[in-house]
């Protein structure tokens, strides 16, 4: 038995089913890790969820903010901006069905044996592993509920950005959801700034990456994370790992096989893709010219 941890897929299924085969993935004995934002700016959302679906109990994911996003197109919440991809996943005949299942999918997950944590952002440094998994589950409870469209209405917005056990109600789910779905730099007090999307030497200070703020989760545990592409993996401390390495932008899709600690890399179809579509839309000049 095997378990691996890949970055964020954004619909690039070629690449999740190439990464998986480099490994021998095989549901009937792995456990496949996905750290979030399965779908959207990629080619193929809709491939991508028929297939983690189809996987059952083999997969433990977590939600991101972009998964977030399309439970709220779909339920006509938000808008299905062009540059997603979304439509053919939003019109296929089955999208109840995977939306249905999307939403019942955690927002942290745990694994006290493997000592493994995994939130699609990351752990605010302002939480300890118990509050984490509170603010979690409540989350999680509101989304698999019949009142989930009310969440997803008030989902959207960046504050509070400050944790305190008394907030409540949506604004407390806004904050939970921020917290690991969308942080990426805090305030050196753990207080998340929502704005900021530099790479880290570049962010204005007082701001750090979440992760280098001093925070509550025992370096016991391994924090897996994705959602920061331009991170390219690098530059985190040595229990933190980010695994997004940008494939829908060109970059690549990366697995950690977590018993040998070693990474397998599939690099993006992006750039084949757009050469092709350059070629179907500018013929060689031979083919167009009448004899
Ligand atoms: N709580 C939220 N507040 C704002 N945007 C959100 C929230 N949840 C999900 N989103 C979605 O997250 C996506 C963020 O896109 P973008 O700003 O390009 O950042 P990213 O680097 O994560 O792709 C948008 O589709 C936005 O609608």
């Amino acid at each position: 038995m095997s378990t691996y941890l890949i970055g964020d897929i954004h619909g690039c299924y070629d690449e999740l089913r190439a990464l998986l085969a480099q490994v021998d993935f095989d549901p009937q004995q792995d456990e496949l890790w996905l750290t979030g934002d399965l779908v959207a700016r990629g080619p193929a959302s809709l491939d991508v969820l028929r297939y983690v679906k189809s996987l059952g109990d083999s997969v433990r994911l977590v939600l991101g903010n972009h998964d977030l996003h399309l439970l709220a197109v779909y339920a006509g919440i938000s808008r299905n901006k062009p540059k997603d991809r979304l439509t053919p996943l939003l019109e296929a005949d089955d999208a109840d069905e995977l939306i249905n299942w999307l939403r019942r999918q955690p927002l942290l997950q745990v694994d006290e044996e493997k000592k493994l944590l995994m939130a699609h952002a990351g752990i605010t440094p302002q939480w300890d592993l118990e509050t984490a998994k509170m603010c979690a589950r409540e989350v999680e409870a509101v989304l698999s509920s019949d009142s989930y469209p009310l969440f997803l209405d008030a989902m959207y917005g960046d504050m509070p950005n400050n944790w305190t056990p008394e907030l409540s109600g949506l604004a407390r789910l806004r904050f939970s959801t921020n917290a690991l779905t969308r942080m990426r730099f805090c305030f050196p007090n753990g207080q998340l700034d929502m704005i900021c999307k530099e790479a880290p030497d570049s962010a204005p200070p007082p701001l750090k990456p979440w992760f280098n703020v001093p925070g509550k989760i025992s370096s016991d545990y391994t924090q897996i994370f994705g959602h920061w592409a331009s991170l390219e993996g690098k530059g985190t401390p040595e229990h933190v790992i980010g695994l997004d390495t940008g494939c829908c932008w060109g970059g690549t899709l990366t697995l950690l096989h977590w018993e040998t600690q070693q990474y397998f890399v599939q690099a993006s179809n992006r750039e084949q893709a757009m050469a092709e579509s350059v070629a179907a839309l500018h013929p060689p000049v031979n083919d167009v010219i009448p004899e």
